[in-house]
This record gives structure tokens, sequence and C-alpha cells, in this order.
């Protein structure tokens, strides 16, 4: 048998290297042709990767065949989509890139085949536009091919880990599929779980999301109470937690291509069925975490106060801009906002970070300054101010 994987990027790209290092032929479709050209070369796109480096240098161009057309994967049985979902200026999904794909399978469909779904999307979307799109473009009808969700749990850096180790849901549009698409998966998944159906399994990926969301507005709001009465919050922390305590660590705000999406998904479709008050504290959770920029910028902003400068000529270091510490990565960076802000407030901003380079800094429209020029410097990962 022959699977494709459509997506080679941070999530597709470790999940084709596991099905590859588990003896199945594995053809890898991505637009972007230099991406494949590595691939097939046995180059690694995604170097902080642990061990991806090795699979793609052992199955690279050989079990693991890259390509930008979806034509050389028409004689694979098993299709497997994990491309981008983002959102729109209004916080809702947009689709267009997942349609794409699909459009994309159902040209190459055939009967038999299996198509199962791995980007986060609001649960339903599986059994309603997928499906069409399969459809539409095939010819075929449900049940002729078979359609399943799985989410893709993995975190940038320990990818291939979480994928032999982390425990993995799949669920079908109807029982068959959910039977398949769980017989595949346990080829190269060894900690799997068949849930009822795909639309529990969207929410499961989903709710985890949300979870975390809301329990890091709730790590900020209690940070801002500790440093408001004098408590050091870190070691309220360390005793607070225990078996059934976990408070999370406080930030500039959550960031990334998946926590700060999935609860518009959920936010967004009970506004459509008018259940307002279903999704507040996920609405305020978003509103909270987005506003610790707004926190932190008053600190800085005080503390370039100290110095024996007029504001405007305070030399401010923001060390640290990707939007969580080793991976390069500005999606929805709460780190970059507040660089942003406070340039905005018409404050003397630099900013360094060790996965960029002083050329690529420039490029994002920001000037580069080593900490160590600078007067003020926050560090955004250690949540620290330094004076220089
Ligand atoms: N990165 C993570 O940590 C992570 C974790 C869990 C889930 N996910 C899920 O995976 C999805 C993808 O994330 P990612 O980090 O891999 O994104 P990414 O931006 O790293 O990679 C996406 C890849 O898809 C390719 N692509 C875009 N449109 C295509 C098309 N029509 N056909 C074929 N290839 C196409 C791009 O060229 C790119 O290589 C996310 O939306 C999320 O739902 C990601
Ligand atoms: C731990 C984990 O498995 N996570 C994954 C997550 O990975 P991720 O790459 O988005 O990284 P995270 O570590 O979750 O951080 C996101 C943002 O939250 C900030 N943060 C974090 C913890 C905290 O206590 N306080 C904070 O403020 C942090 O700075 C950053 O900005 O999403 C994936 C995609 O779906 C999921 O597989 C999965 O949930």
């Amino acid at each position: 048998m022959r699977v494709a994987v459509i997506g080679l990027g941070k999530a597709g790209l470790p999940l084709a290297a596991v099905i590859a290092d588990s003896g199945i032929e594995v053809v890898g479709v991505d637009l972007d042709p230099k991406k494949c050209e590595m691939v097939n070369s046995g180059r690694n796109p995604i170097p902080e990767e642990a061990g991806l480096d090795e699979l793609i240098a052992k199955h690279g161009g050989t079990r693991l065949k890259a390509t930008p057309k979806y034509e050389d994967a028409a004689d694979c049985s098993a299709y497997i989509v994990i491309v981008p979902l983002l959102l729109d200026e209004l916080k809702n999904p947009d689709f267009s890139i997942l349609e794409s794909a699909f459009r994309g399978v159902g040209r190459i469909l055939k009967k038999g085949d299996i198509v199962v779904l791995e980007t986060t999307v609001p649960p339903g979307t599986t059994e309603t536009l997928v499906k069409e799109w399969l459809e539409e473009e095939s010819g075929l009808e449900l049940g002729e091919f078979y359609l399943a969700y799985s989410p893709e749990r993995i975190m940038t850096g320990y990818s291939i880990s979480r994928l032999r180790e982390f425990p993995k849901v799949i669920g079908g549009v109807n029982e068959e599929s959910g039977e398949r698409a769980y017989d595949l998966y346990s080829k190269f998944i060894p900690n799997l779980h068949l849930v009822s159906n795909a639309r529990t399994a969207e929410f499961i990926k989903v709710i985890e999301g949300c979870y975390r969301d809301v329990n890091i507005a709730l790590a900020n709001e209690l940070f801002k109470i500790a440093e408001e009465l004098g408590i050091d919050f870190y070691e309220a922390r360390e005793k607070a937690n225990h078996e059934y305590c976990h408070i999370h660590l406080p930030s500039t705000g959550v960031g990334g291509h998946c926590i700060p999406v999935y609860p518009w998904f959920l936010i967004r479709e009970m506004e459509k069925r008018e259940k307002f008050n279903h999704a507040r504290l996920l609405r305020v959770s978003r509103e909270l975490n987005d506003e610790m920029i707004n926190y932190w910028a008053e600190k800085i902003v005080l503390e370039c106060m100290k110095v024996d400068k007029p504001l405007s000529e305070v030399k401010i270091c923001i060390r640290g801009i990707t939007f969580r510490k080793g991976v390069k990565e500005l999606y929805h960076s709460r780190n970059l906002a507040l660089a942003r802000l406070l340039v905005e407030k018409g404050l003397d901003v630099g900013v360094h970070d060790e996965l960029f380079t002083q050329k690529e800094v420039e490029e994002l429209g920001l000037r580069w300054r080593e900490p160590g020029e600078a007067d003020v410097v926050f560090d955004c990962f250690e949540l620290k101010i330094f004076t220089g």
C-alpha cells in the first residue's frame, strides 16, 4: 500500500517521516517545490525538529517521495491531509487552503480509498464541507470511499516522540470509515484510540486548546494580582500545584498557529447559533491573553521613566520575538506585538532574538539591538525587565 500525506509542514513532514519509517511507502504532496526537492535529497527543512534529520536522511527520495503534483499520488489508497486552517480578519475560519487540498485529492480519488483529515477544524467540518468537496470533485459518494478525522497532537520540537508515544484519537464520519481508519493508523501509531465519530475527534483537539487558553488567562490574571500584592507568583505557584491543581505559566499572551485560533472555532459557532452565553469564558480568556501586551508595555515604560534621559531617548531592547522560545515562528506572536506596540508609542525600541539575524529583524520593519547596548531590556520568555 502507498499513503499520501498532503502538506509537508511542521506537522505533516514528521508524520510522513514516521509513516515511512514504519515500512510504508509515502508520497508527500506539498505546493512548495523547494521543500520537495530538499526532502527528496535527504535534507530536512525543519532542523529544530528532534530526530527528523535522521528520518529524512534515511527515507527522503526513497520510501518518502515528495512532489508538488497531486497526480503523482494517484496510485495511493490512503490520503492524509494536514494543511493550515487560519482565521480571517473577523476571526472566522478561512477554509480556502483546506478546500484546495481536498479538491486536489478529490481529482485523484478512487473507489475504496480512505481519506483522513488531521488539521484542527471546527467540529462538524469533516462530515460536511470535506465530504462535499470530495464528492463533488471525484463524482464518488461516501461509502464508495471512506472518510475520518484524527487530530495532530504534536508540538514542534517534540513531534517524532509525540507521534510514537502520545495518545492519538481517530473517528470516522460513519462506522466503517472509523474502523478502516483505525486499522490504517494502527500500522504506524502505537497509542491509538477510536472514538464515536469524526465530530467527537474534532472536538477533542479544539477543547484541548481551549483548556490551555483559559488556564493561561487564569495564570496571567493571578500573576498580575500577585505582583499587586507583593507576592512571588512563581514561589506560590510551585507550592499551589499538585495532582488536582495545575496553574499554568504567565506570559505576554498566547501565540502560535494553534491555541489563539481554536477557541474562535467554538465562539463563532455559538454566535451563529445565537448561544452567546455558551462561550463567554472562552471569549474573555482570549481578550485577557491578548491584552497582556498592554500590561507589560506599561511596566516597561515605568522602568524607562527611572532612566535619567527623556523617555523617547531611552534605548529599549525586547529580547525574544518568537511566539515561544526555541521555535522560529511569528504567527500571532505576542512578543512581536509587544515590540510593535512600544514602537507605536514613539519609544526607541530595538529587538534581539537568537533565532533571527539582524537582516531578518529589519525586514520585519524593526530595529536590531544587542541587549548590552540598551538602557532597559525586557526578556519576553523570562518576563524580566533589566536595566543596563
Ligand atoms: N505545527 C504544530 O505544532 C501543529 C500541532 C498540531 C496541529 N497542527 C495542525 O497542522 C496544521 C498545519 O500546520 P503546520 O504547522 O504543519 O503548517 P506549516 O505552515 O508548517 O505547513 C503547511 C504546509 O502545507 C503546504 N500547503 C499549503 N497549501 C497546500 C495545498 N493546497 N496542497 C498541498 N500542500 C499545501 C505548505 O506549502 C506548507 O509546507 C495546522 O493548521 C494545525 O491545524 C499543527
Ligand atoms: C504543550 C503542548 O502540547 N502544546 C501544543 C501547542 O503547541 P504550541 O506550539 O502552540 O506551544 P504551547 O507551549 O502550547 O504555547 C502556546 C502559547 O502559549 C504560551 N504559554 C504556554 C504555556 C503556559 O503555561 N503559558 C503560556 O503563556 C506560550 O508562550 C505560547 O505563546 O499547540 C499544538 C497545536 O495544536 C498542540 O499540539 C499542543 O497543545
